[in-house]
Protein backbone atom coordinates (compact mmCIF):
# COMPACT_ATOMS: atom_id res chain seq x y z
CA UNK A 1 0.00 0.00 0.00
CA UNK A 2 1.44 3.73 -0.79
CA UNK A 3 1.64 6.38 1.63
CA UNK A 4 -0.80 8.72 -0.45
CA UNK A 5 -2.99 9.25 -3.80
CA UNK A 6 -4.17 11.70 -5.35
CA UNK A 7 -7.61 11.93 -7.70
CA UNK A 8 -9.85 14.74 -9.67
CA UNK A 9 -13.17 14.84 -10.80
CA UNK A 10 -15.38 17.57 -12.86
CA UNK A 11 -18.12 19.59 -11.86
CA UNK A 12 -20.91 19.19 -13.99
CA UNK A 13 -23.49 21.24 -15.88
CA UNK A 14 -26.97 19.65 -16.17
CA UNK A 15 -28.20 21.44 -19.85
CA UNK A 16 -31.70 20.06 -19.72
CA UNK A 17 -33.48 17.01 -17.82
CA UNK A 18 -32.52 17.64 -13.83
CA UNK A 19 -35.26 16.12 -11.41
CA UNK A 20 -37.08 14.66 -14.61
CA UNK A 21 -34.11 12.20 -15.02
CA UNK A 22 -35.16 11.52 -11.58
CA UNK A 23 -38.09 9.91 -12.96
CA UNK A 24 -36.61 8.20 -15.86
CA UNK A 25 -36.39 11.11 -18.37
CA UNK A 26 -33.54 11.95 -20.34
CA UNK A 27 -30.97 14.51 -19.23
CA UNK A 28 -28.37 16.35 -21.28
CA UNK A 29 -25.03 16.55 -19.44
CA UNK A 30 -21.59 18.31 -19.56
CA UNK A 31 -18.48 18.01 -17.24
CA UNK A 32 -17.04 22.02 -16.88
CA UNK A 33 -13.67 23.30 -16.52
CA UNK A 34 -14.09 23.29 -12.44
CA UNK A 35 -12.58 20.20 -10.59
CA UNK A 36 -12.43 19.07 -7.04
CA UNK A 37 -9.35 17.47 -6.03
CA UNK A 38 -8.55 14.95 -3.23
CA UNK A 39 -5.95 13.30 -1.39
CA UNK A 40 -5.83 10.45 0.70
CA UNK A 41 -2.78 9.95 3.05
CA UNK A 42 -2.65 6.62 5.31
CA UNK A 43 -1.88 7.07 9.29
CA UNK A 44 -3.07 9.28 11.71
CA UNK A 45 -6.18 8.57 13.87
CA UNK A 46 -9.66 7.17 12.65
CA UNK A 47 -10.84 9.56 9.75
CA UNK A 48 -9.72 13.02 9.39
CA UNK A 49 -11.06 15.22 6.15
CA UNK A 50 -10.13 18.68 5.70
CA UNK A 51 -11.58 20.95 2.78
CA UNK A 52 -10.63 24.16 1.97
CA UNK A 53 -14.78 24.64 1.99
CA UNK A 54 -16.53 22.83 4.51
CA UNK A 55 -13.55 22.48 6.60
CA UNK A 56 -11.95 19.94 9.01
CA UNK A 57 -14.18 16.96 10.33
CA UNK A 58 -13.51 13.64 12.48
CA UNK A 59 -14.38 10.10 12.82
CA UNK A 60 -13.18 6.92 14.01
CA UNK A 61 -13.04 4.17 11.83
CA UNK A 62 -16.49 2.45 11.29
CA UNK A 63 -17.28 -0.47 13.66
CA UNK A 64 -14.78 1.81 16.42
CA UNK A 65 -16.44 4.43 17.58
CA UNK A 66 -20.57 5.76 17.90
CA UNK A 67 -22.67 6.51 14.52
CA UNK A 68 -23.41 9.61 16.61
CA UNK A 69 -19.78 10.95 16.39
CA UNK A 70 -19.83 11.25 12.16
CA UNK A 71 -20.66 14.30 11.09
CA UNK A 72 -23.11 15.26 7.86
CA UNK A 73 -20.00 16.26 5.91
CA UNK A 74 -18.36 12.43 6.52
CA UNK A 75 -21.45 10.52 6.54
CA UNK A 76 -20.79 10.13 2.58
CA UNK A 77 -17.33 9.38 2.63
CA UNK A 78 -17.95 6.95 5.50
CA UNK A 79 -20.52 5.41 3.06
CA UNK A 80 -18.00 5.15 0.17
CA UNK A 81 -15.40 3.80 2.91
CA UNK A 82 -17.69 0.66 3.57
CA UNK A 83 -18.45 -0.05 -0.07
CA UNK A 84 -14.83 0.11 -0.97
CA UNK A 85 -14.34 -2.37 2.33
CA UNK A 86 -17.21 -4.98 0.74
CA UNK A 87 -15.25 -5.13 -2.60
CA UNK A 88 -11.93 -6.01 -0.12
CA UNK A 89 -10.41 -3.09 0.49
CA UNK A 90 -8.49 -2.81 4.31
CA UNK A 91 -9.97 0.08 5.94
CA UNK A 92 -6.76 2.00 7.39
CA UNK A 93 -6.85 5.32 9.21
CA UNK A 94 -6.04 8.03 6.77
CA UNK A 95 -6.63 12.18 6.09
CA UNK A 96 -8.89 13.16 3.49
CA UNK A 97 -7.44 16.26 1.67
CA UNK A 98 -10.40 18.36 -0.43
CA UNK A 99 -9.40 21.23 -2.40
CA UNK A 100 -12.15 22.53 -4.59
CA UNK A 101 -12.97 24.93 -7.63
CA UNK A 102 -16.70 23.52 -7.48
CA UNK A 103 -19.08 25.66 -4.73
CA UNK A 104 -21.00 23.33 -2.99
CA UNK A 105 -24.81 22.85 -2.60
CA UNK A 106 -24.80 24.93 -5.75
CA UNK A 107 -25.80 22.53 -7.99
CA UNK A 108 -22.55 21.66 -9.93
CA UNK A 109 -21.98 18.36 -8.51
CA UNK A 110 -19.90 18.83 -5.67
CA UNK A 111 -21.22 15.85 -3.88
CA UNK A 112 -20.67 13.86 -6.79
CA UNK A 113 -16.91 15.16 -7.95
CA UNK A 114 -16.26 14.37 -4.28
CA UNK A 115 -17.86 10.90 -3.87
CA UNK A 116 -15.96 9.85 -7.02
CA UNK A 117 -12.69 11.63 -6.46
CA UNK A 118 -12.31 10.45 -2.85
CA UNK A 119 -13.05 6.15 -4.05
CA UNK A 120 -10.14 6.38 -6.55
CA UNK A 121 -7.85 7.86 -4.60
CA UNK A 122 -8.39 5.48 -1.74
CA UNK A 123 -8.23 2.23 -4.29
CA UNK A 124 -5.39 4.31 -5.69
CA UNK A 125 -3.46 4.08 -2.34
CA UNK A 126 -3.58 0.35 -2.16
CA UNK A 127 -2.61 -0.24 -5.43
CA UNK A 128 -5.88 -1.23 -7.03
CA UNK A 129 -7.53 1.65 -8.68
CA UNK A 130 -11.05 1.11 -9.16
CA UNK A 131 -12.50 0.46 -13.27
CA UNK A 132 -14.96 2.98 -14.29
CA UNK A 133 -18.07 0.85 -13.28
CA UNK A 134 -16.90 0.02 -10.21
CA UNK A 135 -16.26 4.05 -9.85
CA UNK A 136 -19.50 4.86 -10.35
CA UNK A 137 -21.52 2.01 -7.75
CA UNK A 138 -19.13 2.60 -5.02
CA UNK A 139 -19.37 6.89 -5.28
CA UNK A 140 -23.21 5.99 -5.54
CA UNK A 141 -23.38 4.96 -2.20
CA UNK A 142 -21.92 8.38 -0.94
CA UNK A 143 -24.60 10.03 -3.41
CA UNK A 144 -27.18 8.70 -1.89
CA UNK A 145 -26.22 9.92 1.43
CA UNK A 146 -26.30 13.62 -0.51
CA UNK A 147 -29.44 12.80 -2.64
CA UNK A 148 -32.57 11.74 -2.57
CA UNK A 149 -33.04 8.65 -4.77
CA UNK A 150 -30.55 9.99 -7.02
CA UNK A 151 -30.74 9.38 -10.42
CA UNK A 152 -26.73 8.61 -10.90
CA UNK A 153 -26.48 11.60 -13.70
CA UNK A 154 -23.84 13.40 -11.43
CA UNK A 155 -22.18 10.69 -10.51
CA UNK A 156 -21.56 9.53 -14.05
CA UNK A 157 -20.67 12.73 -15.84
CA UNK A 158 -17.89 13.11 -13.01
CA UNK A 159 -17.00 9.27 -13.72
CA UNK A 160 -17.40 9.67 -17.58
CA UNK A 161 -16.54 13.63 -18.26
CA UNK A 162 -17.66 15.21 -21.47
CA UNK A 163 -21.11 15.72 -22.71
CA UNK A 164 -23.69 12.59 -22.26
CA UNK A 165 -27.55 11.50 -22.92
CA UNK A 166 -27.82 10.06 -19.82
CA UNK A 167 -31.11 8.06 -19.02
CA UNK A 168 -31.71 6.11 -15.42
CA UNK A 169 -30.67 2.62 -16.06
CA UNK A 170 -29.47 2.73 -19.55
CA UNK A 171 -25.71 3.22 -20.77
CA UNK A 172 -24.75 6.93 -21.00
CA UNK A 173 -24.77 8.49 -24.99
CA UNK A 174 -21.42 10.40 -25.30
CA UNK A 175 -22.24 13.39 -27.65
CA UNK A 176 -20.18 14.91 -30.07
CA UNK A 177 -20.73 18.97 -28.74
CA UNK A 178 -20.89 20.57 -31.82
CA UNK A 179 -21.79 24.17 -30.38
CA UNK A 180 -19.21 26.86 -32.19
CA UNK A 181 -18.88 30.50 -30.74
CA UNK A 182 -20.74 30.14 -27.58
CA UNK A 183 -20.15 30.43 -24.32
CA UNK A 184 -21.99 29.17 -20.93
CA UNK A 185 -22.01 31.27 -18.50
CA UNK A 186 -22.44 30.32 -14.82
CA UNK A 187 -23.90 32.38 -12.41
CA UNK A 188 -24.52 31.20 -8.76
CA UNK A 189 -27.53 32.73 -6.78
CA UNK A 190 -25.20 31.83 -3.41
CA UNK A 191 -28.13 30.30 -2.08
CA UNK A 192 -27.19 27.25 -0.26
CA UNK A 193 -29.69 24.09 -0.28
CA UNK A 194 -29.24 20.03 -0.05
CA UNK A 195 -30.19 18.54 -3.43
CA UNK A 196 -31.99 15.78 -1.28
CA UNK A 197 -34.90 18.55 -0.14
CA UNK A 198 -35.42 19.57 -3.54
CA UNK A 199 -35.98 16.58 -4.64
CA UNK A 200 -38.26 15.48 -2.32
CA UNK A 201 -40.39 18.69 -3.12
CA UNK A 202 -40.09 18.18 -6.43
CA UNK A 203 -41.64 14.41 -6.57
CA UNK A 204 -44.44 15.36 -4.09
CA UNK A 205 -45.47 18.71 -6.19
CA UNK A 206 -45.54 15.86 -9.02
CA UNK A 207 -47.34 13.67 -7.49
CA UNK A 208 -50.24 16.46 -6.33
CA UNK A 209 -50.46 17.59 -9.67
CA UNK A 210 -51.53 13.92 -10.69
CA UNK A 211 -52.46 13.69 -14.67
CA UNK A 212 -50.75 16.93 -15.60
CA UNK A 213 -47.84 16.38 -14.39
CA UNK A 214 -47.19 13.44 -16.78
CA UNK A 215 -47.99 15.72 -19.62
CA UNK A 216 -44.69 17.53 -17.75
CA UNK A 217 -42.64 14.62 -17.64
CA UNK A 218 -43.30 13.56 -21.11
CA UNK A 219 -42.79 17.32 -22.49
CA UNK A 220 -39.07 17.60 -20.66
CA UNK A 221 -38.36 13.91 -21.94
CA UNK A 222 -39.35 15.45 -25.70
CA UNK A 223 -37.29 18.44 -24.71
CA UNK A 224 -34.35 16.52 -23.60
CA UNK A 225 -34.06 14.53 -26.81
CA UNK A 226 -34.32 17.17 -28.79
CA UNK A 227 -31.52 19.35 -27.12
CA UNK A 228 -29.07 16.37 -27.88
CA UNK A 229 -30.46 16.49 -31.59
CA UNK A 230 -29.35 20.98 -30.99
CA UNK A 231 -25.96 19.63 -29.89
CA UNK A 232 -25.24 17.54 -32.11
CA UNK A 233 -26.15 19.72 -35.41
CA UNK A 234 -24.25 22.69 -33.50
CA UNK A 235 -27.82 24.30 -33.17
CA UNK A 236 -27.24 26.94 -30.46
CA UNK A 237 -30.68 28.70 -31.33
CA UNK A 238 -32.60 25.94 -30.90
CA UNK A 239 -30.67 24.39 -27.73
CA UNK A 240 -31.42 27.96 -26.22
CA UNK A 241 -35.06 27.67 -27.00
CA UNK A 242 -35.43 24.64 -24.93
CA UNK A 243 -33.21 25.44 -22.24
CA UNK A 244 -36.18 28.00 -21.91
CA UNK A 245 -38.78 25.77 -22.07
CA UNK A 246 -37.05 23.66 -19.58
CA UNK A 247 -36.67 26.13 -17.01
CA UNK A 248 -40.43 27.16 -16.97
CA UNK A 249 -41.30 22.60 -16.27
CA UNK A 250 -39.02 23.23 -13.63
CA UNK A 251 -40.76 26.17 -12.23
CA UNK A 252 -43.95 24.34 -12.47
CA UNK A 253 -42.37 21.67 -10.49
CA UNK A 254 -41.35 23.99 -7.73
CA UNK A 255 -37.88 24.01 -7.83
CA UNK A 256 -37.02 27.60 -9.23
CA UNK A 257 -37.27 30.86 -6.86
CA UNK A 258 -36.94 34.60 -7.06
CA UNK A 259 -33.54 34.44 -7.00
CA UNK A 260 -33.04 31.90 -9.51
CA UNK A 261 -35.74 33.58 -12.06
CA UNK A 262 -34.10 37.02 -11.50
CA UNK A 263 -30.93 35.76 -13.30
CA UNK A 264 -32.57 33.64 -15.74
CA UNK A 265 -34.42 37.24 -16.86
CA UNK A 266 -31.45 39.54 -16.35
CA UNK A 267 -29.39 36.83 -18.62
CA UNK A 268 -32.40 36.88 -21.51
CA UNK A 269 -32.40 40.55 -21.23
CA UNK A 270 -29.14 40.60 -22.20
CA UNK A 271 -29.21 38.42 -25.21
CA UNK A 272 -28.91 34.56 -23.79
CA UNK A 273 -30.08 32.22 -26.69
CA UNK A 274 -31.45 29.95 -23.35
CA UNK A 275 -30.99 30.13 -19.69
CA UNK A 276 -32.27 28.23 -17.01
CA UNK A 277 -32.00 26.65 -13.36
CA UNK A 278 -29.11 23.55 -13.18
CA UNK A 279 -29.18 21.19 -10.74
CA UNK A 280 -31.48 20.93 -7.73
CA UNK A 281 -32.41 24.28 -8.35
CA UNK A 282 -34.20 26.34 -4.88
CA UNK A 283 -30.32 28.48 -5.07
CA UNK A 284 -27.88 27.13 -6.90
CA UNK A 285 -26.60 28.31 -10.00
CA UNK A 286 -28.43 29.78 -13.39
CA UNK A 287 -26.78 28.75 -16.40
CA UNK A 288 -27.14 30.94 -19.94
CA UNK A 289 -25.89 30.09 -23.22
CA UNK A 290 -24.59 33.27 -24.54
CA UNK A 291 -22.96 33.89 -28.37
CA UNK A 292 -19.06 34.29 -27.43
CA UNK A 293 -19.33 38.29 -28.81
CA UNK A 294 -22.43 38.83 -25.97
CA UNK A 295 -20.85 36.91 -23.07
CA UNK A 296 -19.09 39.59 -21.09
CA UNK A 297 -22.36 41.79 -21.70
CA UNK A 298 -23.75 38.34 -19.50
CA UNK A 299 -21.47 38.54 -17.14
CA UNK A 300 -22.21 42.14 -16.32
CA UNK A 301 -25.86 41.68 -16.11
CA UNK A 302 -25.77 39.30 -13.41
CA UNK A 303 -22.96 40.99 -11.37
CA UNK A 304 -25.33 42.61 -9.34
CA UNK A 305 -27.66 39.55 -8.52
CA UNK A 306 -25.11 36.72 -8.50
CA UNK A 307 -22.68 35.69 -5.37
CA UNK A 308 -20.08 35.01 -8.24
CA UNK A 309 -20.40 34.43 -11.90
CA UNK A 310 -18.51 32.98 -14.41
CA UNK A 311 -17.82 31.17 -17.73
CA UNK A 312 -16.88 27.28 -18.09
CA UNK A 313 -15.70 25.34 -20.61
CA UNK A 314 -17.74 21.78 -21.45
CA UNK A 315 -16.79 18.33 -22.19
CA UNK A 316 -14.39 18.80 -19.91
CA UNK A 317 -12.45 15.23 -18.96
CA UNK A 318 -13.96 13.02 -16.17
CA UNK A 319 -12.03 11.07 -13.12
CA UNK A 320 -8.42 10.68 -12.99
CA UNK A 321 -5.61 10.04 -10.67
CA UNK A 322 -3.33 12.59 -10.17
CA UNK A 323 0.29 13.01 -9.90
CA UNK A 324 1.30 13.99 -5.86
N1 LIG B 1 -15.75 20.99 -1.21
C1 LIG B 1 -16.03 19.85 -0.56
N2 LIG B 1 -15.17 19.35 0.36
C2 LIG B 1 -15.42 18.18 1.00
N3 LIG B 1 -16.53 17.43 0.81
C3 LIG B 1 -17.44 17.89 -0.08
C4 LIG B 1 -17.25 19.11 -0.82
N4 LIG B 1 -18.34 19.30 -1.62
C5 LIG B 1 -19.17 18.25 -1.39
N5 LIG B 1 -18.64 17.42 -0.46
C6 LIG B 1 -19.24 16.18 0.06
O1 LIG B 1 -20.49 15.94 -0.60
C7 LIG B 1 -21.58 16.14 0.35
C8 LIG B 1 -22.71 16.82 -0.33
O2 LIG B 1 -22.20 18.04 -0.88
P1 LIG B 1 -23.24 19.15 -1.31
O3 LIG B 1 -24.04 19.52 -0.11
O4 LIG B 1 -22.48 20.19 -2.05
O5 LIG B 1 -24.13 18.30 -2.33
P2 LIG B 1 -25.49 18.64 -3.02
O6 LIG B 1 -26.53 19.11 -2.06
O7 LIG B 1 -25.76 17.42 -3.83
O8 LIG B 1 -25.11 19.87 -3.97
P3 LIG B 1 -24.53 19.78 -5.44
O9 LIG B 1 -25.63 20.22 -6.34
O10 LIG B 1 -23.39 20.76 -5.41
O11 LIG B 1 -24.11 18.36 -5.68
C9 LIG B 1 -20.96 17.00 1.46
O12 LIG B 1 -21.71 16.84 2.66
C10 LIG B 1 -19.59 16.36 1.55
O13 LIG B 1 -19.71 15.10 2.14
C1 LIG C 1 -31.99 17.20 -9.26
C2 LIG C 1 -31.18 16.08 -9.89
O1 LIG C 1 -31.85 15.62 -11.06
C3 LIG C 1 -29.82 16.57 -10.34
C4 LIG C 1 -29.00 17.19 -9.23
O2 LIG C 1 -27.77 17.68 -9.73
C5 LIG C 1 -31.07 14.95 -8.86
C6 LIG C 1 -30.52 13.64 -9.47
O3 LIG C 1 -30.67 13.43 -10.68
O4 LIG C 1 -29.93 12.85 -8.68
MG1 LIG D 1 -25.06 16.70 -5.40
Amino acid sequence: MREAASASAPGKVIIVGEHFVVRGSMAIVTAIGRRLRVTVESGGDGIVLESSMLGRHHAPLPGQGTAASVSTVLEPYMAVLRSLAARGYSVVPHRILVESKIPPRAGLGSSAASMVAYALAYSAMHGDPLSEEELYSVAMEGERIAHSRPSGVDVTIAVKGGVLAYKRGEEPVRLEQRLAGVTLLIADTGIERQTRDVVEHVLSVAESLGEASNHIYTAADVISREARGAIERGDAERLGLLMNAAQGLLSALGASSLEIETLVYRMRRAGALGSKLTGAGWGGCVIGLFREEEAESGLRSVTGDAAQAFTASMAEEGAKLETL
